[in-house]
């Protein structure tokens, strides 16, 4: 395989997609730039970066059911950096894989099929990601595709972890706890290994957009905070995170609200946005002075910290807690409060490396250390289809 030949991920997150460009060199994928498409903006833009340099292009497109507009336009300004014509393969993030998938795939119709089926449990992402896999089988048919599922690095969990108190018949069905921002955390892990090794237990806090804990033991899943479908844990920016079901049944039954209405209300004006009533972004919220802005973060911090708790428990101790993905990696402000609620554990934060996003933020006398981790979920569904590929 030549080696100017190019991989490109797409991930899809709940808000924005993020694009990488690798180029393919023997058994490794190489980053060589990044894209992002943020869909809450009008008009559209793409925040394109090669190297030290990046680049804000303004899109003409517009957003419809099948992106083709979108992304034709995005390969014409990528291929005004990048050599396009030499694209061979296109990589996938899909959050949720259920039981079926518990590792990356070739994509075909019937596993398509497979994963549109599980979209009920993942509204905002899992048809996201479909778009782009149907827009680029029928827009660059050369492309071999994959996916990655954020579900296949906890399937390593126990029974007992994954299981909800309902009927064993429900659970046997797949009415359980699954985990998600896998690719996310299988990238810390092997991060964590490398850069503190003597971490073995440790919980990592992916905050973005959507966003999750997920407790380590030995750069294994043990457990998650997001459980069943991408509602469950922690709040988030514009999910509540867990909730009393009694809510909905309050919500359902005596209010009569249409099933639509709940959905919409859970995953797209609870959380941090709901909480404020200003936004959902935490940038705005640190900056405006309104007690609803500080609750909705005050809230935020003392439901990771107890997160932190319950999963020290399911790992019988804690040796290191790591903060990434967009907040985790750029709100010291966020890091410090979750730190403060768990002084109590012992853990304690140098500010001044908290404060410049230093790779470890604890104190020398912090009972446990504290550390700041870039993640890069593109990388590992790069990594994940060139094995594909190789394997044939
Ligand atoms: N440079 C930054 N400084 C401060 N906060 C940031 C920064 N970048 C992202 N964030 C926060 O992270 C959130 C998005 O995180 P990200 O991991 O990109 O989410 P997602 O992948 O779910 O779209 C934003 O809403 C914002 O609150
Ligand atoms: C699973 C999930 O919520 O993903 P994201 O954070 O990318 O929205
Ligand atoms: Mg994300």
């Amino acid at each position: 395989m030549p080696s100017n030949d190019l991989l490109l991920t797409f991930n899809a997150g709940s808000s924005t997609v993020k694009i990488g460009i690798f180029a393919m060199e023997g058994a490794k994928a190489r980053r060589i730039g990044k894209g992002v498409i943020d869909f809450r903006a009008k008009p559209l833009s793409l925040g394109l970066s090669r190297g030290p340099q990046t680049f804000d292009m303004p899109l003409k497109a517009e957003v419809t059911e099948d992106l083709h507009d979108v992304i034709d336009e995005t390969f014409a300004r990528l291929a005004d950096h990048f050599d396009m014509a030499a694209s061979r393969a296109a990589g996938h993030r899909v959050v949720h894989g259920g039981d079926r998938f518990t590792k990356a795939i070739a994509l075909d119709a019937a596993s398509i099929g497979a994963i549109d089926a599980l979209t009920p449990l993942a509204p905002l992402h899992q048809p996201q990601a479909l778009r782009f896999v149907r827009a680029l089988a029928h827009l660059k048919p050369h492309l071999v595709q994959t996916a990655s599922f954020d579900t296949a690095f906890h399937a390593t969990q126990d029974d007992l972890v994954r299981r909800l108190a309902i009927p064993r018949s429900l659970h046997d069905e797949g009415i359980k706890r699954y985990g998600f921002h896998g690719l996310s955390y299988k990238f810390i892990a092997g991060e964590l290994t490398r850069k503190a090794p003597q971490a073995a237990k440790a919980v990592v806090a992916h905050l973005g957009s959507g966003a999750s804990l997920c407790a380590l033991e030995g750069g294994i899943s043990r457990d998650c905070s997001m459980g069943f479908s991408t509602l469950d844990g922690i709040p988030m920016a514009t999910r509540p995170g867990w909730l009393d079901p009694g809510v909905i049944l309050y919500l359902a039954g005596e209010r009569k609200q249409p099933l639509g209405e709940i959905e919409d209300l859970l995953y797209r004006r609870s959380g941090l946005l709901g909480v404020s009533g200003i936004s959902a972004d935490t940038r705005d919220l640190l900056k405006d002075g309104r007690p609803e802005a500080r609750q909705a973060i005050d809230l935020l911090t003392l439901r990771i910290a107890g997160e932190i708790g319950r999963m020290a428990a399911t790992l019988g101790g804690l040796d290191a807690v790591v903060f990434t993905a967009g907040i985790g990696e750029n709100q010291p402000g966020i890091r410090a409060g979750v730190a403060k609620h768990l002084a109590w554990l012992g853990l304690s934060i140098d500010e001044r490396a908290n404060t410049a996003n230093d790779f470890t933020i604890s104190t020398g006398q912090s009972r446990m250390t504290a550390h700041v981790i870039a993640t890069d979920e593109e990388q590992v569904i790069a990594d994940e289809a060139l094995s594909l590929l190789a394997a044939g």
